[in-house]
């Protein structure tokens, strides 16, 4: 009824681009970021240029950025363009991208995906326990803004990622730790995911399913198995119709 296989017991979702729409509220707030960081860099503007301070692009951002915590965002994109940057400087990257992503909520709300509300409905109906793992500092805030805090029995955050020193996707760390706050092994949750390096993460984890979220179309189906999908949708509800 869930379209997933029996042994499953737990849900581990990702929030950001899975049961909410902000995906792309962190990707147009990493994109202004990084643009204004290229263009100090550069002295002025950096449209037209081909070398290492050329305009940050939606593939660098799921290349380098999509699903990892803030920091390791920050560092993966620079060491990809090869620019060195000292701490405090990458301190204030990651400052800037929060404050924009921060007014972008304020200004726009949240919103929940339809599919992934009538998913969490049908799941907990069904008896299957929910968790939420996600690599942002700012999930309970946007589980809040979106209403669905109530379906969430424990969250791993960025802020648990950095507080228990745990590596961030696509390392396997915080979805384990999420199934360890659910009392259950890897083999009997299933990682819900958006991100390759989310899905790198379930795969690593050897998690017992992972359902890849393909939320941006182009190549990202076929990246997604790639890396290890067991399944990929492009909303959960299409999981409700699987049996
Ligand atoms: O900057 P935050 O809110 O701590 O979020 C970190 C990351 O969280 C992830 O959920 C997003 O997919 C990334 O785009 C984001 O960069």
């Amino acid at each position: 009824m869930l379209g997933l296989p029996d042994v499953i017991t737990v849900a581990l979702f990702d929030l950001d681009g899975v049961l909410t729409d902000t995906a792309s509220v962190h990707r147009t707030a990493w994109t202004d970021t990084f643009n204004a960081f290229l263009t100090q860099r550069a002295g002025g503007a950096i449209a037209d240029r081909t070398d290492e301070l050329r305009p940050f692009t939606d593939q660098d951002y799921f290349d380098f950025v999509d699903g990892r915590p803030r920091m390791d965002g920050v560092r993966s994109f620079l060491d990809s363009r090869g620019l060195q940057v000292a701490d405090d400087a990458a301190t204030a990257i990651a400052a800037a991208k929060n404050d924009a992503f921060l007014a972008a909520l304020d200004r726009d709300g949240v919103v929940a995906y339809p599919g992934s509300v009538r998913y969490l409905h049908a799941a907990r109906d069904a008896g299957l326990r929910i968790a939420v793992v996600t690599s942002s500092r700012n999930g309970a805030q946007v589980l809040d803004a979106a209403g669905l805090t109530e379906f969430v029995e424990h969250r791993v955050d960025g802020n648990t990622i950095v507080d228990e020193h745990l590596a961030g996707k696509p390392a396997p760390d915080s979805f384990l730790r999420g199934a360890q706050l659910m009392g259950v092994d890897a083999a009997a949750a299933c990682v819900f995911e958006d991100a390759i390096s989310g899905v790198q993460a379930g795969a690593a984890g050897r998690f017992g399913y992972v359902v890849g979220v393909d939320r941006v179309g182009g190549g990202q189906s076929d990246a997604m198995t790639s890396a290890g999908a067991s399944i990929v949708v492009t909303d959960l509800d299409e999981l409700l119709a699987e049996n």
